[in-house]
């Protein structure tokens, strides 16, 4: 059998004496939609960040592709798109001239900014300044620019915030079309419908901890209706509405 894409062993993460992840094993095969669930705070940016090499856990190891960070960055990066939950733009600059600086920074042929701009549906926005932009606007941006490089991984943190409908139904269609090309996608989300609607697995995370993980599938022929909400309560131990996440 294949190695998992990407392998996560006993991860932990303590800033200032806080234990902010707490000891996290994840397999994530290659060309599978894995969904990060969990409430605010529950620690799932901090997840991320470390798989996409932008923080370093406290402990444990964590390879993409058999790669790890600190054996070799440059090659670990070129696996991962990263799409973070909020950006500051800078003021002045336009859809077209950032996703262009960003190209050149990951030495990506400039003809790839059209066909990023396209997939979000901004060619039209391409001269505007991004920071008039709306928040779904924005998230596009940054969609955009974690599609660049055409990574195999693509890590997003709440990529759905701020989307309108019609833009949660492109997004969703936009993964499976990544899927079908052959990329591995992890999300984050506390929207556990949008996970039951695109994810392959989840992984419910709280307090910093893994409560539950398993596939989609699994939950719905364990739950019928609202799989991931019943799941998610029952390994929280929850049994009123008031536990739910709020979306
Ligand atoms: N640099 C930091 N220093 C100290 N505490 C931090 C730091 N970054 C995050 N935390 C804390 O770690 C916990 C987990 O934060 P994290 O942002 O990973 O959660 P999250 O699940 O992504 O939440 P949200 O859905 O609200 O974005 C929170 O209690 C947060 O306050």
């Amino acid at each position: 059998m294949a190695d998992p894409f990407v392998q996560v062993v006993d991860v932990n993460k303590v800033i200032q004496k806080q234990k902010l992840v707490d000891n996290i094993n994840l397999n994530i095969d290659a060309g599978s939609i894995v969904g990060l669930c969990g409430g605010n705070g529950a620690g799932k940016s901090t997840v991320l960040r470390m798989i996409a090499g932008i923080m370093q856990p406290t402990s444990g190891e964590i390879s993409v592709n058999r790669i790890q960070w600190k054996k070799d960055r440059k090659q670990f990066s070129q696996q991962i798109g990263y799409m973070p939950d909020d950006f500051q733009f800078s003021h002045g600059l336009t859809a077209a001239e950032i996703l262009s600086f960003w190209a050149a920074l990951r030495r990506v042929p400039q003809t790839r900014v059209d066909e990023v701009l396209g997939i979000v549906g901004l060619e039209d926005k391409r001269n505007e300044q991004v920071h008039t932009f709306s928040k779904g606007m924005r998230q596009r941006i940054l969609f955009a620019q974690a599609m660049l490089g055409k990574p195999p991984l693509l890590i997003m943190d709440e990529p759905t915030n701020g989307l309108d409908p019609y833009w949660m139904n492109e997004f969703v269609r936009l993964l499976q079309k990544i899927k079908s090309e052959g990329h591995t996608v992890l999300f984050s989300t506390h929207q556990l419908d949008i996970a039951e609607e695109v994810a392959d697995y989840v992984v419910f995370l709280n307090n910093g901890r893994n409560y539950g993980e398993g596939t989609v599938e699994y939950f719905r022929e364990q739950y019928g209706a609202f799989p991931l909400h019943t799941a998610f309560q029952q390994s929280l131990g929850i049994t009123s509405a008031a536990g739910e996440l709020n979306e």
